[in-house]
């Protein structure tokens, strides 16, 4: 399907946004009417500067408050269309009358827009009626159908806004009973589960599609069966969007058309991970210090490179010594088609990284995540090129979550990548207290909780960017923290005791409270089980948590997380 985009969605200048939008690979644009205004261009030139970059204009939208009108502005509307025709533009979209003035009044508003299409049509310009979801009469898609259908002219038609539709819990299969030859235009965005006044939810927190809360490929789908032709096109307002590179936020875009395209075919994800196969770090001896206090073994060198294989149980860390402050850099999934998956992640825009490769050994396809993380699709041949010694007993068992911290305006973006190239699924976004700003959190997940991400972001004020940990599972975590108490107390994440009088002020009888106090191991419960957690000191950028679940407990302990921030700001650890 054709793809277009408004250009209130990227930041820049309108040539600056064209041209990022065209790079993208859309085929058209609406334009926003303030960016055509504060354009220095004609609009012939627009129109010439568009279409040397392959781009239709598809929509304008210069009109508010025309309908149900004690008069309408027809006379602006007549130079609306002179404008039009200087910039090749053929849809007009009218949204929903907001103005105080306004008529309670269909038969008003269905006569004064047949008007308008009527002129229009002396243009060879058609009109497309939205219901704003805050309209002053007319909030609901249907009522703007019954308008139009009222008014019944050729060159009036509706523009359904998956927004408006879905922000007011509106059922879409509606849209069904509207002949497609009538949906003239389908303006898609998301947005985030957010309990507030809609105007402000939509003028400031709309999002691509995938990366919110709302089903926007299924009302996708009631349009498409309802025979809707036209293109699909985001009309994104988000504050972060408008600061952020144009360039990335359009590939961004384009990569949640692509993956609502493929959700709309029904076929399942092509590759989903199947596990951790391993964390790569830059690592340094600090880091080294610590694996071998948690009981990890070195088992492997890789032949050629300066990579050390570090195990215990099914965990495995790759300590890449090329220097540099101890740092997450990559991440090892075992992926059971590892072709297929990274062409999965191309045909979504990931960046697929070259590999140097040697004669015999493994080759791995890898793509980079929007933070620069690389993500490595492994079968099981990569262990191979380390010739590992064999298995390291211990309490640990494997990798349970990687958490990453992204830079504020990439977080949607990140979030769309790991659920379309990885398939997983969002499980919770939180706020958490940091002394020096809010962090915000958002699990991710591959059914059954095979692969599980924490994405954070730092808001403006925390300053603390660049915090990332590897959680490891164990079977034992008061006995790994006993271990570390003996041997590198040091090393373990020092927990105020105020933390444990609260904890015995919750959970008063549990007698296993001393012992969690005096190791510094953190306790969560949920409806499902309970979650012991211990933290070691950050080495650089990383830290390590090492998890205990219990009886199927979901979580990531985030009550826990605003007593760990302040201890990792206040202490320096
Ligand atoms: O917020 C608005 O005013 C506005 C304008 C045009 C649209 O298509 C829309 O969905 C919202
Ligand atoms: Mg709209």
């Amino acid at each position: 399907m054709r793809k277009s985009i408004a250009t209130v969605s990227v930041s820049g200048t309108l040539t600056e946004k064209l041209a990022a939008i065209a790079a993208a690979g859309f085929d058209g644009v609406e334009i926003f009417e303030n960016d055509l205004l504060a354009c220095p261009l004609p609009p012939e030139e627009i129109r010439l500067r568009a279409a040397d970059l392959g781009l239709t204009i598809d929509l304008y939208q210069p009109l508010r408050d025309f309908e149900a009108m004690p008069v309408p502005d027809l006379r602006r509307a007549e130079r609306k269309f002179q404008v039009m025709e200087r910039l090749g533009a053929d849809m007009l979209l009218v949204c929903s009358n907001v103005s105080p003035d306004a008529v309670d009044d269909d038969e008003l508003a269905a006569a004064q827009l047949r008007l308008l299409a009527e002129r229009a049509a002396a243009h060879g310009i058609r009109v497309a009626y939205e219901a704003l979801a805050w309209g002053r009469h007319v909030n609901e898609y249907l009522h703007a159908w019954r308008i139009v259908r009222l008014a019944g002219h050729p060159n009036l038609g509706v523009c359904l806004d998956s927004f408006h539709i879905l922000s007011r819990g509106s059922d879409p299969i509606g849209i069904e009973a509207i002949p497609g030859e009538k949906i003239f235009f389908l303006q898609l965005a998301d947005a985030p589960p957010l309990a507030m006044d809609v105007l402000q939810w939509s003028r400031h927190y709309r999002c691509f599609p995938g990366q919110g809360g709302f089903d926007v490929a299924g009302l996708t789908g009631h349009a498409l069966n309802a025979g809707y032709t036209g293109p699909l096109s985001l009309e994104v307002f988000n504050d972060h969007f408008r600061q952020a590179d144009a360039g990335r936020t359009s590939r961004d875009g384009m990569r949640s058309l692509i993956a609502l395209e493929q959700a709309l075919d029904g076929s399942a994800h092509p590759a989903a991970p199947t596990g951790f196969a391993f964390a790569e770090l830059a690592a340094s001896g600090a880091v080294v210090e610590v694996l071998a206090a948690l009981g990890f073994a070195r088992t492997g060198r890789h032949p050629t490179k300066p990579v050390e294989l570090w195990e215990q149980g099914g965990a495995r860390l790759l300590l890449n010594a090329t220097g540099g402050d101890p740092a997450l850099l990559a991440i090892g999934l075992d992926t059971p088609d590892p072709a297929k998956a990274a062409g999965h992640a191309q045909a979504l825009l990931a960046p697929v990284l070259p590999r140097e490769r040697e004669r015999q050994e493994a080759a791995l396809d890898a793509v980079a995540a929007p933070d620069g993380t690389q993500i490595f699709f492994c079968d099981a041949t990569w262990l191979g090129d380390f010739s590992p010694a064999g298995p390291v007993a211990g309490e640990i068992t494997r990798i349970d979550h990687v958490a990453l911290t992204q830079p504020w305006h990439h977080f949607d973006e990140a979030a769309l990548f790991y659920r379309g190239v990885l398939g997983l699924r969002a499980q919770e976004s939180l706020e958490v207290a940091d002394p020096y700003g809010l962090l915000r959190s958002k699990a991710m997940s591959a059914p059954g909780g095979a692969v599980r991400m924490v994405l954070n972001l730092a808001q403006v004020g925390t300053g603390d960017i660049a915090r990332q940990h590897v959680a490891l599972a164990c079977r034992d975590v008061l006995a790994v923290a006993r271990r570390l108490r003996a041997r590198r107390p040091d090393l373990l994440l020092p927990i105020p005791g105020n933390y444990y009088d609260d904890l015995s002020a919750r959970y008063d009888a549990d007698p296993a409270l001393r012992e969690l106090r005096e190791l510094g191991v953190l306790y969560d419960r949920d409806e499902h089980g309970e979650f012991l957690h211990l933290y070691t000191v950050t080495l650089g950028r990383v830290f390590f948590e090492i998890v205990q679940r219990t009886g199927g407990y979901q979580g990531y302990g985030a009550v826990n997380a605003p007593i760990r921030l302040a201890v990792q700001r206040a202490g320096g650890h």
